[in-house]
């Protein structure tokens, strides 16, 4: 049986300030198990960002709880959380966050070496994690010279070249055509075809279907529902 890697209790988010505060979040509750590729779907606004934001331990929530493997996150110091973070889980973000002066395997390295790995070990396994994702031909290209297409996929070697439990995607193929959105989805079902990893993919974009076991829905900050992805599959075609 699986285990759940990533687990949130009734989150509580609000945003904002005065006459600008909203609830982002109503009362969340989710739960990942390993070996799962689940989408969060729901309109613009519907908080899949902030409950993102938050299951990626990069926001802590007004109330409600987060629990990454065994490990709760409410009450831990920034510089432990700084640790689970980088050991327990990947991030990718829509507009990729690749740092411009450094080239394609010094910006995956750096996931490597903020975990302490020996410098000869970690550009080796940057490069491995390159070829892997099709870009073993580039790593000395720097984000400038490199297409979005391209740019996603360093993003993405960059979160999984640390074997994370968790890996959470933000419209990941947002930016991308189809063949390259359909390669970067490719590689992260493979993740999730180890039982002991998870991905949890936030998408507007209904080519993604087929590669997702599970698809949640968030409306105006609640969980409305969710189907298996064959089933969602079956709505859209
Ligand atoms: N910094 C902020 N201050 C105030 N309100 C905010 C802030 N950030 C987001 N919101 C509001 O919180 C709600 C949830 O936003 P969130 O970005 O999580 O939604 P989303 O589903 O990711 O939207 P999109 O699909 O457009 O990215 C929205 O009503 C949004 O306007």
């Amino acid at each position: 049986m699986s285990t759940i890697v990533l687990e949130a209790t009734d989150l509580v988010q609000h945003l904002g300030q005065g006459a600008g505060r909203v609830q982002a979040l109503k009362g969340v509750s989710l739960s990942l198990k390993g070996g799962e590729l689940a989408l969060l779907m729901g309109p613009s606004g519907s908080g899949k960002t902030t409950l993102l934001s938050i299951l990626g331990c990069l926001m802590t929530p007004d109330s409600g709880t987060v629990r990454v493997g065994d490990q709760p996150v409410a009450g831990l110091d920034p510089e432990a959380l700084a640790k689970l973070r980088r050991e327990r889980i990947g991030f990718i973000f829509q507009s990729y966050h690749l740092f411009p002066t450094l080239n394609a395997a010094d910006n995956v390295r750096l996931a490597l070496d903020v975990r302490g790995e020996r410098a000869r070990l970690a550009k080796k396994t940057a490069r491995e994690v390159l070829d892997r994702v099709g870009l073993g031909h580039k790593t000395r290209s720097f984000p400038r010279e490199l297409s979005g297409g391209e740019q996603q996929r360093v993003a993405i070697a960059r979160a999984i070249v640390g074997n994370t439990q968790v890996i959470l995607a933000d419209e990941p193929t947002g930016a991308l055509d189809t063949a390259n959105g359909q390669a970067v989805m490719t590689l992260l079902a493979d993740i999730a075809k180890d039982p002991s990893r998870a991905v949890l993919v936030v998408t507007h974009d209904p080519r993604i279907l087929p590669f997702a076991n599970r698809v949640i829905h968030i409306e105006d900050g609640r969980i409305v529902g969710e189907e298996a992805g064959g089933d969602a599959m079956k709505k859209v075609s």
